[in-house]
């Protein structure tokens, strides 16, 4: 996605074709993590010295990253909300001169804790190989878990583009639905069922495909790493649920920017 060209930006399929190609890096990062085991070190407070910091030791890891992904303008970019805004770290690149496309409150648009909530409490426990500890791989899990946890926050954010997408196509009718603070309404409107279905019915042949050793694909028990229709389940449950959060949190606030 160029985001130096906000008229392709806002072309609402060329944002659906972006959120296609997103599905592959989340159905091979959710492959990744199934090789390990649960390793709930990994989402404890106390197991490692941190030094002052208070937070899962996965937290910390997400941290360092963002720090040092900062220092190379990562987080300049409109698509990327990262979990501690508040302390990254000055870019040594000159900053680059993107178009505005979205509204200026975009950046306070974020539901990244309720990603982290439900990446821990929910996918962790279903993708992972076993619910054992293992300490030899805690580093390679949490950046597994870090890989994973980028892709979906980039997945569902990618909702303030959509939002802005629909709001230009048809500003009449969201400043009506805004004014009235008609949040179902709004809610109805961005909501398409047969996109939805079409993700969800790729992503089943996206994670039988990509998770399965192709010289076993017409063995016996061709088994997928991960169960295809976990994958999916994850999407219809958890994914598109919040990027429709965070396209209805941003056109709640749109006509603050008109
Ligand atoms: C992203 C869109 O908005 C909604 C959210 C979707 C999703 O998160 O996959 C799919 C369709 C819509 O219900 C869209 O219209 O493409």
């Amino acid at each position: 996605m160029d985001f130096m060209k906000p008229e392709t930006v806002l072309d609402l399929n060329n944002i659906r074709q972006a959120l296609v190609r997103m599905e592959d890096t989340i159905v091979f990062d959710l492959i990744e993590r199934s090789q390990f085991f649960l390793s709930p070190s990994v989402y404890s407070q106390s197991k490692f010295q941190l030094g002052d910091f208070k937070g899962l030791f996965l937290e910390w890891l997400l941290l360092q990253v963002e720090q040092t992904h900062s220092q190379v303008r990562r987080y300049e970019a409109p698509d990327e909300t990262p979990f501690f805004p508040q302390q990254l770290k000055p870019s040594i690149l000159p900053p680059l001169k993107y178009p505005k496309i979205l509204a200026n409150y975009s950046d306070e648009i974020n539901v990244n804790q309720e990603i982290l909530n439900f990446y821990v409490q929910q996918i962790v426990p279903q993708v992972s190989c076993n619910d054992a500890e293992q300490e030899e791989n805690s580093g390679s899990v949490a950046c597994c878990d870090v890989e994973c946890l980028q892709a979906l926050l980039r997945r569902i954010h990618f909702g303030k583009f959509v939002a802005e997408a629909k709001y230009q196509a048809d500003p009449i009718l969201y400043k009506q639905l805004i004014e009235n603070r008609d949040i179902k309404g709004i809610e109805e409107s961005i909501t398409n069922s047969a996109v939805e279905s079409k993700i969800l019915e790729r992503l089943v042949v996206k994670g039988e495909s990509y998770g399965t050793d192709p010289t076993l694909k017409y063995s016996q028990n061709p088994q997928s790493k991960v169960d295809p229709k976990l994958i999916a389940r994850l999407y219809k449950d958890y994914v598109i649920p919040l990027t429709k959060k965070v396209e209805v949190d941003y056109l709640l606030r749109r006509l603050e920017d008109e």
